[in-house]
């Protein structure tokens, strides 16, 4: 007798993640002691250079549940309602290193830079150039080298406070891909002085994944400053006991570095120059994290300059940050773009079954030009289900889940900005923050909701939402099926007083008009 619905789907997610496991993915090395000069690194996790992650055609069409099977039987075994919910909410850690493997460029924000400070009549400074910061020359090199031109927003303000004589306390936040790293690195590489062989610039990151990513920054950009000696204290690296560091920059998560401060007394702090503690709203939410940092800061001596960078900006965080940077810290803040649904046209349709919602949508597709989509699912099963389905019916598709490793989302959702595959099929792991901004139709397979089964507003926000940025029209297809879905519906449609029309898919004229 044929498997049944649950079965059939659990081997095909099976499948699908064997596949993507045998993908060859660059993993990030233990890199320590790079001696100036910039070797360049060859850490980074490839993002761009791997094969797709998408379910191929042949092999899709043999594991897609049969038509017979999909009757009765697989309506009333269909992903539903009642199951739990299979994601998992991403790690703070993870979603940031999925921020920086997609950077390819600077994110502009069309807000202004707040700035607190003591003293606020002293005169803010602020550049529109790097030459203008009178760096080292071997330094303005390797910034040119990395192709830039001006100071990002946060870098025009943030850059003459940080180079500033006698040196300058800082908390800064802004949204990740802002400049905040090449900020703080410029402000390390600029203080050091090569020709002395002892630590004098420190930066915390949460994780060695995170640490990494810092180090091929400071990598690029210290190209030509010959002899630069860069250390990673990481997990995993060693250090001879009692014998003092000799690199002039260390990059390391707090365990190691209170590790090799305390028990290898291999590091010494009190003649550091610069203490650098990056992705402060990460380091709260991981254990421990918090308080080996401020151990560590206790450590300082006191000429050191002490900046501390965030993506996000509460109580939480503020709190911490004052620990780590207690005196008199010039704060600068660069709001986040808020999302907004003005220029989303927003529809709903109504289905019996899951795969009255796969008709219905085939239909959409079927009728309508779309350029690159979006389709939300509420659990992996669902996704992966909805991908084999598709590929098997000649969609490219790409199919993103929370039981892929970083660099394999990474390069999925690199792939997909490439325009390699034209639909994305996700749950909420990359609904979060990922901007993709060719995606002109966001499909909800199934409706966003909280842990405890109630509209999640916030996310739909998240998934169908535009910045300034983006601001090109957008469409939101949502699919209802049963009374508890429409009532979801009926509280997102509340809550932000935005119309969502009802659209009968059996009507091409009407689907057809959508698209126009
Ligand atoms: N002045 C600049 N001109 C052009 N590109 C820049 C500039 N500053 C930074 N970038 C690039 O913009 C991207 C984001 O910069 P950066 O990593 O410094 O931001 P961030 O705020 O630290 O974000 P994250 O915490 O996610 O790394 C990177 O690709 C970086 O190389």
């Amino acid at each position: 007798m044929a498997d049944d619905w649950g079965t059939l789907v659990a081997k095909q997610e099976q499948k699908l993640v064997e596949k993507v496991d045998t993908l060859s993915i660059r993993q990030p090395q233990a890199s320590s002691n790079s001696s100036g000069g910039g070797s360049s690194s060859n850490t980074a996790p490839a993002t761009n250079s791997v094969p797709a992650a998408t379910p191929s055609g042949d092999n899709a069409a043999a594991q897609a549940p049969s038509q017979g099977a999909s009757g009765g039987a697989a309506a009333a075994a269909a992903p539903g309602w009642t199951e739990e919910v299979e994601e998992k909410e991403v790690k703070k850690e993870e979603a940031s290193l999925l921020h920086k493997l997609l950077h390819s460029g600077l994110i502009n924000s069309k807000n202004d830079i707040e700035v607190l400070r003591k003293d606020p009549n002293s005169p803010l400074h602020s550049v529109k150039s790097f030459e203008a910061l009178n760096l080292k020359p071997e330094l303005l090199k390797g910034v040119y080298d990395m192709g830039f031109n001006a100071p990002s927003k946060i870098q025009e303000t943030a850059l003459p406070t940080l180079l500033a004589d006698p040196p300058v306390n800082m908390i800064a936040q802004s949204q990740s891909g802002t400049g905040k790293t090449a900020a703080f690195v410029l402000t390390m590489l600029s203080r050091v002085d090569i020709s002395q062989n002892y630590p004098q610039c420190l930066c915390l990151a949460p994780t060695y994944e995170l640490a990494i990513q810092i180090g091929n920054v400071v990598k690029k950009m210290s190209k030509h400053m010959v002899g630069l000696s860069i250390r990673f204290a990481t997990r995993g690296e060693r250090v001879e006991r009692g014998q003092p560091l000799e690199d002039h920059l260390i990059i390391g998560t707090p365990g190691t570095v209170m590790d090799w401060c305390t028990r290898h007394r291999a590091l010494n702090l009190e003649n550091l120059k610069v203490f650098v503690l990056d992705e402060a709203d990460v380091m709260i939410s991981m254990q421990g994290h918090q308080d080996q940092s401020v151990r560590i800061q206790k450590k300082l001596g006191p000429g050191c300059q002490m900046l501390l960078f965030s993506a996000t900006y509460d109580t939480q965080v503020m709190n911490f940050a004052a620990k780590i940077v207690p005196n008199d810290p010039v704060i600068i803040r660069l709001r986040r773009e808020e999302e907004s649904l003005e220029n989303i046209r927003q529809f709903y349709i109504e289905c019996h079954s899951v795969e009255d919602k796969y008709r219905a949508m085939c239909n959409i597709y079927g009728s309508i030009s779309i350029g690159q989509s979006m389709i939300f699912c509420h659990k992996r099963k669902t996704a992966a289900w909805l991908a084999e389905k598709m590929v098997a019916d000649g969609n490219a598709v790409a199919l993103l889940t929370g039981d892929l490793t970083i660099e394999q989302r990474a390069a999925i959702i690199q792939r997909f900005r490439d325009g390699k595959e034209k639909v994305l099929i996700t749950t909420n792991v990359s609904a979060r923050g990922i901007d993709v901004e060719m995606v002109t139709v966001v499909v909800n397979f199934d409706l966003p909701v909280t842990m405890e089964w109630n509209a999640d507003c916030e996310t739909y926000l998240h998934r169908i939402g535009r910045t300034g940025r983006f601001g090109k029209n957008g469409i939101a297809i949502n699919m209802v099926d049963g009374a508890r879905s429409m009532a979801i519906l009926k509280t997102i449609e509340k809550h932000f007083g935005r119309k969502i029309v009802r659209l009968d898919t059996d009507d091409l004229d009407e689907i057809e008009k959508i698209g126009s």
